[in-house]
């Protein structure tokens, strides 16, 4: 047996009491702002052990594949129902269309990352999960691009109904889910807080400007001081949540004292980001997430 001892820059992590592979235990000092180290420990199996493991070994990735082909599935299926239960809400007039899409908006990328644990904990995980937001940009692609037609997705995605309005707000959308699930996964709170910002800060930001905001921003005619507040504070909030629900799960553990002012942090970052008068060039799906990368980057590490 083999120790490896290896250090990380995620100074505010802490060491996480559910680990996720037998193969890899992980200690930190107790001290927040100390560095953590991986203990990575490795059997050495005498011959005929080493077969038995082999042929387990292989048992177990087949099992991993099979559960990340069915989370797959189940994910992209649930990707599809979304869609037709706010296309069908809004047909209904149940909820405005504007409404649906915000909704569409919020839900499809935190409930995407909420369902993250259900994909298995193999190195390739995170490869099947990105096929999701794959197989939607593509769908964004082939129906943006007027190839096929797909009412109800327009109906659901768009603000005025035109197939071309697909491949900016919508694929910038979907790009990130796949950037943020390549890069980051599950390990990193940066991915996390990323999407929470894109996904739930800037959607109510729409949704309580559009109903409460009278008060414009001084330096934006077009957003108000209702949107970035609600940005501001649900951005945090959400965050929060989902950095909550990781940690419960034992994905990372956080030092909640360090951990609240940076996502803070990055939280006014993204606000102060979406309230500029730069949506014209340069979509809020990409300058919002991009900006909560950096920002949480600086803070938490990469
Ligand atoms: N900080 C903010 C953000 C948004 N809004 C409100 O929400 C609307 C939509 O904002 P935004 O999402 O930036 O506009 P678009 O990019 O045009 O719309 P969408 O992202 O939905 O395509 C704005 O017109 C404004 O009424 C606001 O008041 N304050
Ligand atoms: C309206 C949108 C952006 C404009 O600002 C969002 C577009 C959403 C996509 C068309 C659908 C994306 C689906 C997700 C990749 C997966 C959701 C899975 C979940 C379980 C519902």
């Amino acid at each position: 047996m083999s120790i490896l001892i290896s250090s990380s820059t995620h100074s505010i992590l802490r060491p996480s009491p559910t680990l996720h592979s037998s193969a890899n235990l992980s200690f930190s000092q107790s001290s927040p702002t100390l560095p953590i180290f991986r203990v990575h420990i490795i059997h050495r199996a005498p011959y005929a052990a080493a077969v038995a493991s082999s042929s387990s070994a292989f048992s177990v990735g087949a099992g991993a594949v099979l559960q990340d082909a069915g989370a797959t599935a189940a994910v992209l299926a649930g990707s599809y129902v979304l869609v037709l239960t706010f296309d069908a809400l809004a047909e209904r007039k149940v909820i405005q269309q504007n409404l649906s899409r915000k909704l569409v908006h919020i839900l499809s990328g935190l409930l995407f990352a909420i369902a993250w644990p259900i994909f298995s904990t193999s190195t390739e995980a995170r490869y099947f999960a990105s096929l999701v937001p794959l197989t939607n940009c593509f769908r964004l692609l082939i129906h943006g691009l007027s190839l096929a037609t797909d009412e109800g997705l327009i109906k659901s995605v768009t603000r005025e109904g035109k197939p071309a309005e697909l491949l900016r707000g919508p694929l910038y959308y979907v790009l990130i889910l796949i950037l943020c699930t390549l890069v980051f996964w599950r390990e990193s709170p940066v991915g996390v807080i990323s999407l929470a910002m894109m996904c739930g800060g800037d959607g109510v930001a729409d949704i309580m400007g559009r109903r409460y905001g009278s008060m414009k921003l001084p330096h934006n005619q077009q957003k108000s001081w209702a949107g970035s507040i609600s940005m501001f504070v649900f951005g945090f909030l959400i965050s929060i949540g989902m950095l909550y629900y990781y940690s419960r799960l034992g994905y990372f553990q956080l030092d909640w004292a360090n951990t609240t002012p940076r996502v803070a942090m990055v939280s006014l970052v993204a606000t102060l980001v979406e309230s500029l008068p730069t949506t014209k060039v340069l979509d809020d799906n990409i300058s919002v997430p991009l900006a909560s990368i950096v920002a949480a980057c600086l803070s938490f590490g990469l």
